[in-house]
This record gives C-alpha cells, structure tokens and sequence, in this order.
C-alpha cells in the first residue's frame, strides 16, 4: 500500500484525518532520556486518532546522535501501530543533491514514508523526490502556501499557484480517482483560499499545518477537504504534544478533540 493510500484507509477506518506532530524541545525536559520516554508515550498513546505522525526533523536533527536515534525510534514503533510517516524536513537542492536527499528519506528504512520538500531551487529538483516517492510506494509533499505570516514576501505574486500547477502536472500519469504521489503543503492558517488550492490540486493530498498553537481552527478547514473528509491532513504539534505541559492523557483529549471537531465539521 502506498502512502497515500495508507492515510486514505486510516482516515475512513478510523475516522481521522488529523496529522499528529512530534516535535520534542529539550527544553521541555529533564534531559534526552525523559524527552524519548515522553515522545514515545504521546506517540503511542495519541495514535489512535491519528491518520499520520509528521516528525519535524529540525528537532531530532538539534539532538544530534541521540536525535538520529529517536527518530529511527520513532519511525519504528510509528510503523508497528501501523501510522504512515510524514517526515518534516523540507528537503530541496541541485538534482545530484536532492538524489542524496531522496535516498535519505525515502528508501532504505524510510521506504513508503512521505517527506516535505522545498521546491524553490525550480522544479527540475523535484524529480528525484517524485522518482524515489513513486517507486517505494512514499510521497512528497511540496511547499505550495506555507503557514507561517512572511510567507507571503515570496509565494506570493501567483508563485503557489505555479507550484499547485507543477504538482498536479506531476500526479496526471496516476489514476483519476486516487491520490499521487506528489501532496502539497498549504498552511492551515489560509481559511479563505484551502477550497481554490483544493480544486487547483485534484489528486493531490493537501497537507495543513497550523492547527492548534499558529492559530488555525479545524472549523475552519472543510474546504480543503474531498467529498467523504478525504485528501487532506490537518496537523497540529505542539497543540498535541504539549497540550498541558507534559500530560499525556492532555495530549490524547487534545488530539481526540481535533479528530471530531474536523469530523462534525465535514459531516463524516
Ligand atoms: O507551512 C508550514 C510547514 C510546516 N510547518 C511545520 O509544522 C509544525 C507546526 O507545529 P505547531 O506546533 O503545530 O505550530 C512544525 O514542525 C513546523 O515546522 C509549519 O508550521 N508550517
């Protein structure tokens, strides 16, 4: 099963389209072994509700050996409670580069996983993604219209439309009526333009960050959705992970909460 495919199942078997972020700060903590205990924990626990995990790789990267570790950790027990993996690390470069990247973080033990990438070096960098993607059953997901407020100093100006452009260019040679391999990133915090960006992107999933501590509502996000509450996963990290500090049965109340506040508001 691909990874499209994977979410697609999960969010109709469990009914959850929420993507949980786990996004450790050491700062949070007594020290790196409390912080893996404490990851682990809210993985396990919040999984049930969760159509993905999306690790943010800046985190485990920041801990150095010991990050590296956590995150195998993390993608392992992530693949035994059966979650797809969304790796957050905006990858993006030179083709021979964006090769290494793609061998990175989507063969070898993270075959079938999905990675973010930055398309901003143009979009004959995105081939070796779509390649690695298409052939071991991953996907990537594209910087199309990022959360955050200065995203607009450069996507704006008709460039995240281009992008949407690309991406459903690159998805055409798949089956009408299934998702590719190629998803786009589009913040959560942009209510108004989740319905345009869903129908400029038809056999794209939609990935929306934003969800909880940037300010986005899951009221809000019935547009980015297909008909049936598919095509889209709605992320929140520290709105989960740190729901109340470092309270676990918090995290699950948390992610609980998005998962049915998207569900009455998509009617599924
Ligand atoms: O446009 C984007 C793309 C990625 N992110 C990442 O998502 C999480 C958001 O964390 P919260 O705690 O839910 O705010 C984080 O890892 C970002 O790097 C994003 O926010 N916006």
């Amino acid at each position: 099963m691909t990874f499209a495919q994977a979410v697609t199942e999960r969010t109709r078997r469990l009914r959850t389209r929420l993507c949980v972020g786990l996004d450790p700060r050491l700062d949070a903590y007594r020290n790196v072994a409390h912080l893996r205990e404490h990851t682990l924990d809210v993985l396990e626990a919040t999984a049930p509700h969760a159509a993905c995990v999306k690790p943010q790789l800046a985190f485990y990267e920041a801990l150095g050996l010991a990050g590296m570790a956590l995150l195998a950790e993390v993608c392992a027990a992530a693949r035994t409670l059966g979650l797809p993996v969304l790796l957050d690390g905006k990858r993006g470069d030179i083709g021979s580069t964006a090769q290494a990247y793609a061998q990175a973080w989507l063969g070898g033990p993270h075959a079938g996983s999905a990675l973010t990438v930055n398309p901003f070096l143009g979009f004959e960098t995105l081939a070796p993604f779509v390649q690695a993607a298409s052939e071991q059953g991953g996907a990537i997901f594209v910087l199309v219209k990022t959360s955050n407020p200065g995203q607009a100093d450069l996507q704006g100006g008709g460039v995240s439309e281009r992008v949407a452009a690309e991406i459903t260019r690159l998805n055409a040679e798949h089956p009408a009526g299934a998702y590719g391999p190629v998803g786009a990133v589009v913040g959560a915090t942009h209510p108004g333009e989740l319905s345009s960006f869903r129908a400029q992107l038809p056999r794209a999933l939609l990935l929306l960050p934003g969800l909880g501590a940037q300010g986005a509502r899951a009221a809000d996000l019935a547009g980015a959705f297909d008909e049936g509450g598919t095509g889209a996963l709605a992320s929140a990290s520290r709105g989960v992970q740190y729901a109340s500090g470092l309270d676990v049965q918090a995290s699950v109340l948390a992610a609980r909460g998005f998962q049915d506040e998207l569900n009455a508001v998509l009617g599924v």
